[in-house]
């Protein structure tokens, strides 16, 4: 091989920058790397840290065996020209707040950090995590001003992976047999949808009681909370980094996965002007297709409720922000 050929030497991997090196963040970065998707850059307010774990995760490199580079900074010029960026900065929450009471202080947080990222990466797409996620998720289309199939939010792929888990544990069987449906906004209302949970394609209102589901759903509602209940000092973050994973992965990769997703309503459930979780096929543009699975009446009134909740927020944070 001629090393000085010039395709050899101008090949370029997927460029993902994550904001904000917390938990969430750096397990993120961690999960990337190693599974070869991408270079990261890991960008922190806090100097030193994105660093130093930028600095940690490369010296495991030659025993993980990737190629990935990972970059620590403190300064959004290194995100330039990103593929995707993932902004996990902001609080977490601590026992006895919920999700929303985090709205007024990471929606100065996120608003800034999609203006300074979308600088210096114009055609990224943008996914958040930052709680309340479909509130910053709106924030961040609005501060980008990119199409809104260029913006989502993680949370469905969380929420779904969640009583995929505890639906397994019930029947004692493989989570790889099990396919779960949560959807709605990612709080306290979202929407558990026991009739698209299926075991090997069999519904599991036929294996299961409707007092077991109802069980089932009423803790994947609370499996944020119940860690957060655990930990006391923030949230969940390994299943987070492995849901926002494999979202970075159908997206890097044009795997066109049906994932449930915080995307942007334009009639779709009868919604508009709002992300929400549906059910959306991912790809290299962002969000390709919104599915629309049909819904009982209770169901959609379930969603509306949650819609209403979002909604409530999305005008207090724009308010908040002199944005509205
Ligand atoms: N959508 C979802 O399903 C999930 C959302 N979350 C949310 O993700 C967020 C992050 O959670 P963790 O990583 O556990 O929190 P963490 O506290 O471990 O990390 C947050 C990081 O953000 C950084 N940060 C704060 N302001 C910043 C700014 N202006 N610019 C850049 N970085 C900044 C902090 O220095 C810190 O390192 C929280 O809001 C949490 O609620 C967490 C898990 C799941
Ligand atoms: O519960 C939290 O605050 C973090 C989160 O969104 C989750 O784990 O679902």
């Amino acid at each position: 091989m001629n090393v000085s050929d010039d395709s050899f030497l101008t090949c370029q991997s997927a460029r993902v920058s994550v904001i904000g090196a917390g938990n969430v963040g750096r397990t993120l970065t961690q999960r990337i790397a190693e599974k070869n998707l991408a270079d990261v850059v890991l960008l922190d307010i806090i100097e030193g840290l994105p660093q130093g774990i930028a600095l940690d995760l490369i010296a495991a490199q030659g025993i993980e065996l990737h190629n990935s580079q990972i970059i620590g900074t403190n300064s959004y010029e290194d995100t330039a020209n990103s593929d995707l960026v993932v902004i996990t900065a902001g609080r977490p929450r601590t026992p006895g707040m919920t999700r929303d009471d985090l709205t007024q202080i990471n929606a100065k947080i996120v608003v800034n950090a999609a203006q300074q990222a979308i600088k210096y990466s114009p055609n990224a797409i943008f996914l958040v995590i930052t709680n309340p996620l479909d509130v910053m998720t709106y924030l961040t289309w609005k501060a980008t001003d990119l199409p809104p199939y260029q913006v989502m939010g993680m949370a469905g792929v969380l929420d779904s992976s969640r009583l995929q888990t505890f639906i397994a544990m019930e029947l004692g069987i493989s989570t790889a047999n099990v396919t779960a449906m949560v959807l709605g906004g990612h709080g306290d209302l979202m929407l558990p949808l026991p009739r698209y949970c299926t075991v090997n394609g069999i519904p599991i209102t036929e294996l299961l009681d409707e007092i077991t589901i109802n069980r089932l759903v009423e803790r994947t509602r609370n499996g944020g909370a119940e860690i957060v209940k655990l930990l006391q000092t923030g949230g969940a973050y390994y299943a987070p980094a492995s849901s926002a994973c494999l979202m970075v992965e159908t997206i890097l990769r044009n795997q066109s996965r049906l994932l449930p997703t915080a995307a942007y309503l334009q009639g779709e459930y009868g919604l508009n002007d709002i992300f929400l979780g549906v059910p959306c096929l991912l790809g290299c543009s962002g969000v390709k297709q919104i599915l629309e699975v049909t819904l009982t009446e209770i169901e959609k009134q379930a969603l509306n409720t949650s819609a209403t909740s979002v909604r409530k927020n999305i005008q207090l944070a724009l308010e908040s922000l002199g944005m509205s």
